[in-house]
């Protein structure tokens, strides 16, 4: 995009990068950035990598890869590599280390970039990770994570943009929000595992779509054999409609789509349940 079509974007090339995440921070730096090089080359205009792509998915890598954003080293090659291929990048998530108060705190946080090299915005997971199935998965973010307080939005050309990471997917709430507060476009950097995604992940991301009639991607890390915390992968962009546009598998993969404002726009119009809402019988938040 150049900088008049930038303002006035009304189409964009979304690029979804499924990486594998090794335990080794430089690694999944380097691996990132050639990866949005890549992405760059198929002329994508908005660069999205995977909840956790700076270190492996689990309550015990938090601490020791948590930095400070947005001077960390994590923000430093996202800034530079939006900079320098010249696109949006919503650099997933990685822990990011915060004092408040004079305490330290955890979170999880996802950074959006400008081509110039700006952070544009940052989303703390707001909805924690906590949930025990007995005999299948416990997984406490509260242990070591902090809630963020806020919901996060950003502008790309004529998009608005809402921003949540994983479980936040599933509170549609937050999603209901975003569509009132004029998002045509969802983002969720997520890494559901293996015994919630199969059921899960595609319903709530194409739910999600249709409830708010927004496009909906979520972008997950790739499935790393001997990992302790086993994503499900499946990124995935889905249309207003419901309708799935691009997915990956569990590898390695960069998925592609092109969205349209247009598209938006029609589903609104053919199918009205925004004007249709009964918000004398019930209602979530106003904005
Ligand atoms: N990892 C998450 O935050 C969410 C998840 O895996 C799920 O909701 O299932």
């Amino acid at each position: 995009m150049n900088t008049a079509s930038k303002i006035m974007a009304r189409t964009l090339k979304l690029a979804l990068i499924q990486m594998e995440v090794s335990a080794v921070k430089a690694e999944n730096l380097m691996r990132a950035m050639s990866l949005v090089g890549e992405a760059k080359k198929q002329n994508a205009d908005v660069v999205v990598l995977p909840e956790c792509f700076n270190s492996p998915y689990g309550t015990k890598h938090f601490e020791p890869n948590a930095e400070e954003v947005p001077t960390g080293q994590s923000c430093t090659s996202l800034s530079d590599a939006a900079k320098t291929n010249k696109l949006h990048l919503i650099g997933g998530s990685i822990p990011e280390r915060l004092v408040d108060n004079g305490t330290a705190k955890l979170f999880n946080t996802s950074t959006v970039w400008s081509p110039e090299g700006t952070l544009m915005a940052k989303h703390q997971k707001v909805h924690l990770f906590d949930i025990d199935i007995p005999g299948k998965i416990t997984f406490k973010e509260s242990e070591t994570l902090s809630p963020g307080r806020g919901l996060t939005t950003f502008d790309i050309g004529s998009w608005k943009v809402g921003l949540g990471i994983c479980y936040d997917l599933r509170f549609n709430e937050m999603a209901t929000i975003y569509r009132k507060m004029g998002c045509s476009l969802l983002l969720y950097p997520g890494a559901f595992n293996m015994t919630t995604g199969p059921l899960h992940w595609e319903l709530l991301i194409r739910a999600r779509a249709v409830d708010t009639q927004c496009y909906v991607a979520a972008i997950a890390p790739a499935r790393t054999k001997g990992a302790g915390y086993q994503s499900y992968g499946n990124s995935m962009l889905v249309d207003p409609w419901g309708k799935i546009l691009c997915r990956a598998d569990a590898d390695e993969e960069i998925i592609y789509a092109d969205i349209d404002l247009s598209t938006v726009e029609e589903f609104r119009q053919q199918i009205p349940v925004y004007s249709q809402r009964r918000t004398d019988l019930y209602d979530t938040v106003e904005k």
